[in-house]
Formats: structure tokens, C-alpha cells, sequence
């Protein structure tokens, strides 16, 4: 059976995500305390892949998986799954409001339910916690009073009650998880694609202007940019990119060329099935038929075969 890491303990979102992507197939779920751990349970082939967080729609990009993306050896994502997210709040049995002096969660969860916590536990102390599991066991164990945690985590810390359910300041937010291995072939298109990667681009006049307007050209929907220092020096940056399509798809694998000679580094991170299935609207000059065409043409023009 498969072995697949995710960002644990057992309880957190993570692992309700990790499941959603592994559901066709059996996978022993492997938990690990930090996503640098679970990629590096990848990269060493002692998991098949890894369940991780990657951005949220109320506070964007989880930092952490940005940069353990992008070090050491490559890994690319497969697949993405979304999940809605609110929380629990939960403490040990008969815990009262007033009794709570310490709130711990993952800085995403807390960043989620601030407003309730300063209208409802306002005296608390908020702690950061490697995830919402890895909060709810340290309530467990008498570490911090509360934690903001997943729906599911209660089921996995009996021992622990709900002072409230279904909390989170902003309605209808949701996170997206990305299931991550070692390089092999893509999966194959399906016409509604994403594909991620990491470019450094070089500290000149609108060089940044200029990586956009290569997919721009080709029709190609952008739908996230964001940017990382290199840790290398200070004010360079690396910039994550997703966006439509397949590297399968000739107005993709066209642009990721064009950037591959515009960036002094780029990481390809995947291609895999958007979570929503959704189609990306094309001109019809962005077409795989218009790219094909042009290409044929060319190649006619180039062996002297001029109509
Ligand atoms: O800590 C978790 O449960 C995670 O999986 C990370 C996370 C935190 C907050 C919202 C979504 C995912």
C-alpha cells in the first residue's frame, strides 16, 4: 500500500485533504509534524507523496510550503483539492469562557477567527502552533486551554469538548491542498488544468512586466502570484505562479520556454487537474489547432514547401 505524508497529527485539514485526494486508491496516511518534513519524507522515497497546505482564501499563501517547495531536490504537484474551512473551538471538558488564558492554532487558522476571538475570548493569550491538530493535542495535554482546530479533530481528541462550532470571521473560506511527489511524467491533460512554477527573475527594468506578458500573449489565465525572498540576497525574489493549462498544452509548454529564457531560475512545480474542473476560456488564436498550424507552417517555410 502507497504511503502518503501529510501535515499532521491525525485531526487536521490537511489529512481531511489528503484523504480527498488519495480516495481512489488505498494509501496509508503517514502524519508529520511540519510540510518541510513531509516533503522530505518524499524526497528521501520514504512516502510515494504528501498532503499539503499551499493558500486560502482569506490569508493567501502558506509561506511554510512555498519554501519547502522550492529547496532541495524537485518535487511537483499532481493534484489539488479545496476544502471550506471553519473551526472548532475546542478545550478540555467543562473549560468555561471565562477560564481560557491561552489560544493556540496554525497562524492560518488564527489569522481566520481573529474577530472572534477578540469578541469572545478576548483575555486569551493566542499561541502558534505547528498545525490545528498539533494545537488540540497540546490543549490535550494541558499546554493551552483552547484550540482553534478542524471539524474533524474532535473526533480524534475525545478527551476534548467544543466550546464552539463553526467558527471562522469570514463565510465560505476555503483552502487549497496540493499533493505533491517526485518528478515523473504529468498526469495527462484534461482541458482544465493548472500548472505551477517558481521563477527568480533578474533585478532589471521590468523584467517582472515582461515573465507576465509571455503568458499574457499566449491567452494563458494567471490565477496566483506571489512572491518569496530567495534567501539568498537581500531584494531577490522567487515569484510562484499558477496558472490555466496543461505543460502538455503548446500555448504552455511555449510560454514556460519563454520564461525558462527570461528567468535566471525557473522551478517547474506541476501540471494537475483544477479542483473545479473548470475549462479556461481560449481565443481561438491561443488554440492547440492555431498553435499546431502555426508550427506546420513554419516547418513548410523552413524546408522551402511555400504555398
Ligand atoms: O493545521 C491544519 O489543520 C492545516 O491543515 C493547515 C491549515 C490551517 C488553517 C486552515 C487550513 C489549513
Amino acid at each position: 500500500m502507497p504511503r502518503i505524508a501529510y501535515l499532521g497529527p491525525s485531526g487536521t485539514f490537511t489529512e481531511q485533504a489528503t484523504r480527498a485526494l488519495t480516495a481512489d486508491f488505498d494509501a496509508e496516511l503517514v502524519p508529520h509534524d511540519d510540510v518541510r518534513q513531509a516533503l522530505a519524507a518524499v524526497r528521501s522515497g520514504e512516502v510515494v507523496a504528501a498532503g499539503v497546505p499551499v493558500e486560502n482564501s482569506v490569508e493567501g499563501s502558506v509561506p511554510a510550503t512555498m519554501d519547502a517547495l522550492v529547496s532541495d531536490e524537485p518535487v511537483v504537484a499532481v493534484a489539488e483539492t479545496v476544502l471550506p474551512v471553519v473551526f472548532d473551538v475546542l478545550v478540555r471538558p467543562g473549560t468555561r469562557p471565562e477560564e481560557v488564558s491561552t489560544v493556540a492554532s496554525h497562524p492560518h487558522a488564527i489569522a481566520q477567527v481573529r474577530g472572534w476571538l477578540e469578541a469572545n475570548l478576548p483575555r486569551a493569550e493566542v499561541h502558534f502552533a505547528g498545525s490545528t491538530a498539533a494545537a488540540a493535542a497540546a490543549v490535550r495535554d494541558g499546554e493551552y486551554d483552547a484550540a482553534v482546530a478542524a471539524p474533524i479533530a474532535v473526533e480524534r481528541y475525545p478527551s476534548l469538548e467544543r466550546l464552539s462550532a463553526g467558527v471562522a470571521d469570514v463565510r465560505d473560506a476555503f483552502t487549497r491542498f496540493l499533493l505533491v511527489r517526485r518528478p515523473s511524467p504529468p498526469p495527462e491533460p484534461t482541458g482544465a488544468d493548472r500548472t505551477s512554477v517558481a521563477a527568480v527573475i533578474s533585478d532589471e527594468v521590468g523584467t517582472l512586466a515582461l515573465l507576465l506578458s509571455e503568458l499574457t500573449l499566449r491567452d494563458i489565465n494567471l490565477s496566483r502570484i506571489e512572491s518569496r525572498p530567495t534567501k539568498d540576497r537581500l531584494g531577490e525574489y522567487r515569484f510562484f505562479l499558477d496558472f490555466d493549462g496543461h505543460v502538455a498544452d503548446s500555448r504552455v509548454g511555449d510560454a514556460l520556454a519563454a520564461l525558462r529564457r527570461r528567468c535566471s531560475e525557473v522551478r517547474f512545480l506541476g501540471s494537475y487537474p483544477k479542483a473545479d474542473r473548470a475549462p479556461s476560456a481560449i481565443r481561438p488564436s491561443a488554440s492547440e489547432q492555431a498553435f499546431r498550424a502555426s508550427a506546420r507552417w513554419l516547418d513548410d517555410i523552413r524546408a522551402g514547401r511555400i504555398a
